[in-house]
């Protein structure tokens, strides 16, 4: 392995040096070639998609294809407009020089994907990447095989493959890929893989974008939203299980509600899963299966401590063989129990109460900082309480998961939710270095910015670092001490 990395790296670096991805008419080459490879293989797409984790196609059209198709023509139809560079304007003081800011490739990039998304978190960074000119190894997931391995043998037929190159492995082969230099590495996973990959790109100084995890709060607050129930029941279910069961970065991970409402949302949820999967969901095609065994056995553990167990109040059965847990609501799991302290990334969903719904800012706040909080509010007090008093990578009101979809928002996280940000013209900043490009005049010159130091010039320099122009203009005259 060792070998095909250094192999691979070579020719990437070999390419980049050539100049040939820098050329706008390669980067939009190469994603026109991303949508004709997901339009030949739509079927395929979905067939790995559902062996890997159980997706339905439909599914898999929202959220990995069809989303991977408007990501690439987003790029495409916008590229001419985002490699412009940009005119800054200076002020008088640096006068006659100009200024602007031109956004050059990084070079050679390394993307690491996760497997919930195999197919849009590989190629989604991979539009960004070519949008601004690099050359890319994206190593998907090990937990995905299918969509690994097709990611493996169909790109290298439809894109430039010695400037694009995949390479299938798991930890051992992203060690390897970590031991080289990369002028950027953006990855997505876990936070606990997140500090790995940073300490490598470290020894480096190689800039990294993580794009990580963490609990995503939903807070109802039933005051407000009494009248549009039914919506705010319909969107919390499809964030918790319309989306790969739940095995999201941005899914509901939990609910903070008034204890006055709980019962009222939790009679309005069960009949909502029923009409989106039936009366048995595991044969209902519908719900994603967990990844695998060893996360299988995790949920399990989190579901089978004695405390969480007595909060279920609806679901809890589990099928490991099929790799099937039900839609599952706890009411009130202990506060300190696992469930309640890691990323639950399935089908299960915690509701909490509370006294009074302004609560759920200090609850949220006693936590680490999450990839989204979701408040479902009229209410602009809450709002702004939310906005002001909490941080995340992204808040949304009223709706859930929908910010991902929109490119012409940013997404990303803080804290340990994420470093860095994508999507859309983000993307290609992303990937792009922004170098500041000033162009000097030998035509005048300023003493003052010169020894021999005296009186006079300091006080030019104090006025000009004010940008007090008619003071410095009188001052010059001798007409201002
Ligand atoms: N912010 C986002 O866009 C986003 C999207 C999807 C998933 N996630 C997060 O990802 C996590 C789940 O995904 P996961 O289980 O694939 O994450 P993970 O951190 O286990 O793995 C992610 C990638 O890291 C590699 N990896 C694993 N161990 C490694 C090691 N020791 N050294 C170097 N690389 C290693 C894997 O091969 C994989 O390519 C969740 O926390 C989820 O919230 C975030």
């Amino acid at each position: 392995m060792e070998e095909v990395v250094d192999q691979s790296l070579r020719e990437m670096r070999d390419t980049f040096a050539s100049g040939r991805t820098r050329s706008v008419k390669w980067r939009k080459t190469q994603l026109e070639a991303i949508i004709e490879m997901v339009k030949d293989n739509e079927d395929k797409m979905c067939d790995v998609l559902f062996q890997d984790l159980g997706k339905h196609s439909t599914e898999a059209f929202r959220d990995e294809l069809g989303f991977v198709m408007r990501s690439a023509t987003t790029a495409l139809n916008c590229l001419d407009k985002w490699v412009v560079p940009k005119k800054s304007n200076l002020p008088l003081l640096f006068y006659p020089s100009t200024g602007k800011v031109i956004s050059e490739p990084y070079g050679t990039v390394l993307v690491l994907s996760s497997w919930n998304f195999p197919i849009s978190l590989s190629l989604d960074p991979l539009i960004g990447a070519i949008s601004a000119g690099n050359t890319v190894l994206l190593k998907a997931s090990e937990l995905s095989p299918n969509a690994s391995a097709f990611l493996a043998k169909t790109i290298p037929s439809y894109l430039d493959s010695k400037a694009i190159k995949v390479i299938e492995g798991g930890p051992d082969v992203a060690t390897i890929l970590l031991k080289h230099q990369w002028d950027k590495i953006f990855f997505t996973g876990s936070p606990r893989i997140g500090k790995i990959i940073m300490a490598a790109a470290a020894e480096h100084l190689t800039p990294v974008t993580l794009e990580l995890g963490g609990k995503c709060p939903t807070i109802v607050d039933h005051h407000s939203v009494s009248k549009d129930m039914k919506s705010v029941v319909k969107r919390i279910s499809g964030g918790k299980w319309g989306s790969c069961s739940g095995q999201a970065c941005i899914s509901v991970d939990y609910v903070l509600v008034e204890k006055s409402f709980a019962s009222s949302l939790i009679e309005m949820l069960k009949p909502m899963i029923r009409s989106f999967f039936g009366e048995n969901p595991k044969e209902s095609g519908c719900l994603s299966r967990i990844v695998n065994k060893k996360h299988f056995q995790r949920l399990a553990r989190l579901l089978n401590d004695p405390g969480v167990q007595a909060s279920i109040v609806y679901g809890g059965s589990m099928d490991e063989e099929k790799l099937y847990i039900e839609p599952t609501i706890l009411l009130d799991p202990p506060l300190d129990s696992e469930i309640m302290n890691e990323e639950i990334f399935g089908p299960i969903l915690p509701i909490i109460t509370l006294r009074d719904i302004q609560e759920s800012i200090g609850f949220i706040k006693s936590k680490p900082k999450p990839l989204a909080i979701y408040a479902f509010t009229k209410d602009e007090n809450l709002k702004t309480r939310i906005l002001s008093e909490t941080s995340s990578g992204s808040v949304t009101f009223n709706d859930v998961m929908i910010q991902y979809m929109c490119d012409a928002l940013p997404f990303g996280g803080v804290g340990e939710s994420g470093i860095g940000r994508y999507h859309g013209k983000y993307s290609f900043e992303c990937f792009s270095h922004e170098k500041a490009i000033m162009e000097g005049s030998l035509a005048m010159d300023l003493e003052a910015r010169y020894p021999p130091w005296n009186s006079f010039k300091l006080t030019f320099l104090r006025l000009a670092f004010r940008e007090a122009y008619f003071k410095l203009v009188l001052f010059m005259l001798g007409l201002k001490k």
